[in-house]
């Protein structure tokens, strides 16, 4: 399907064969990215290489992020991960009214421990600067909110502007964002107290007079913490709530963790091969509800023909996940929780359409998955997951219209 707005034609992709031979197999011709005029000019995110256009720079940039979160990179940071998953069992136990704050505290500070060794307060210092920045940025990517993205021209509008007036607000956090992490992490190596992390590797890896350096690590740590962290934690209550849902679920999951891990000790990601129904569990989110309902736009390079259909170059092209991953010709009972398609012989796709295509496909997923596998092992060893004390349950559909898939 495909439309257009304001002379744009957007390609709308919604079926599983299509998005595998155009984003996979050609994805030479399809790993563009549309301009997003008003993060890159209003919002000042043009340091986002997620949104940056398909080039040397966008390269240098992902060769750098893989460098640290491949999947192989990724193990040496289980230990955290684990650790941030038990902090957020205590925290419930004390304060469960604070549920969500402790579910994304366990995504987000892994990250920031990761990325620039931050622990403790400094975290809630971090998220106080980045909700102001993320907020504007969540409605920015769903295409057609901001028309500065179909009409560039509006980039010269007057400050009073509304759009314009948002930007202004949350410009200086987006600066800040990047900025204030590495300068700390800058103070600690000199005053020698820094904890290892990909900053203190990426500073002392690269030589100190290398031209653009500097921006480099911070363009790269940064998209870390907003790439990473709220995907990851709807994928979690995304979970969360399909266990309330689904009490068959959750019991299989608690007699698998019991027979493998038992009582004495809590799982850890090196569980991970064995707890198999858990693992299901999660990938059964990704496909449920997947994390960013209308991917990333892609966009293509030059002009292209598919099954005897024109595609020009420079097009823009959508995703509509919930075709994808809910078409009933490849999972059965589409809208049905259910981990066990993704086990046995005749087991259906992994759905990793919910990570994108190609070479953009979002390089996170080994650590989100690993996320995603600590906290939801953690919760089911620790606790049972019940209604409220009415009988109540969350709405399973009930989801903010954002970009990104936030729980209502
Ligand atoms: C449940 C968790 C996550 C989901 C569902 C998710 C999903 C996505 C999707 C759909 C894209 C766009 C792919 C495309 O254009 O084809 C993307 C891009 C990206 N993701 Fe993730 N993501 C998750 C977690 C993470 C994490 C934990 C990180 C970092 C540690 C991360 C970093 C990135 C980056 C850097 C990009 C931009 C890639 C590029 O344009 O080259 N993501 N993600």
């Amino acid at each position: 399907m495909s439309f257009k707005v304001f002379g744009r034609t957007t390609i709308v992709i919604n079926d599983l064969k299509i998005a595998n031979e155009l984003l996979e197999r050609r994805s030479a011709n399809y790993s563009d990215r549309p301009s997003y005029r008003m993060m890159f000019d209003i919002l000042q995110w043009w340091w986002d290489f997620g949104i940056f256009r398909y080039s040397d720079a966008w390269r240098l940039h992902r060769k750098t992020f893989n460098d640290f979160f491949h999947q192989k990179a990724v193990q040496e940071y289980t230990p955290v991960q684990d650790a941030a998953s038990y902090v957020c069992l205590r925290a419930l136990l004390k304060t469960p009214e604070d549920f969500f704050k402790h579910v994304r505290r366990q995504a987000g500070s892994s990250i920031l421990e990761v990325v620039y060794g931050l622990r403790g307060n400094a975290y809630d210092d971090y998220i106080e600067v980045a909700d102001k920045s993320i907020y504007s940025v969540d409605l920015a990517f769903n295409p057609g909110h901001f028309l500065i993205d179909y009409l560039p021209f509006l980039k010269y509008a007057p400050p009073w502007v509304a759009f314009k007036r948002l930007g202004a607000q949350s410009a200086k956090y987006a600066l800040a964002m990047r900025e204030q992490p590495v300068v700390l992490v800058q103070k600690a190596l000199a005053d020698g107290s820094a904890v290892p992390c990909t900053v203190t590797k990426l500073l002392e890896s690269q030589p100190s007079d290398a031209p653009g350096r500097l921006d480099l690590i911070k363009n790269v740590s940064t998209i870390a913490f907003v790439a990473g962290a709220d995907t990851s934690v709807s994928q979690n209550l995304t979970t969360i709530i399909a266990l309330l849902h689904y009490p068959e679920v959750q019991k299989k999951a608690h007699e698998e963790v019991d027979r493998i891990v038992g009582r004495h000790r809590a799982p850890t990601c090196d569980d991970r091969t064995d707890l198999k129904y858990i693992e299901a569990i999660n990938v059964e989110a990704l496909r449920w509800r997947p994390v960013v309902p209308m991917g990333l736009g892609h966009a293509s390079v030059s002009d292209d023909v598919y099954e005897g259909y024109f595609i020009p170059g420079s097009k823009y092209i959508s995703f509509y996940f919930r075709a994808i991953l809910h078409d009933p010709l490849v999972y059965k009972d589409p809208a049905e929780f259910k981990p066990e398609r993704f086990l046995g012989p005749n087991s259906e796709p992994y759905p990793g359409g919910a990570f994108g295509w190609g070479r953009r496909i979002c390089p996170g997923r080994y650590f989100s998955s690993n996320t995603a596998f600590s906290l939801i092992a953690s919760l089911i060893w620790a606790y049972d997951i019940l209604p409220a004390e009415d009988g109540s349950l969350p709405d399973s559909m009930a989801y903010t219209d954002k970009s990104l898939r936030q729980v209502a």
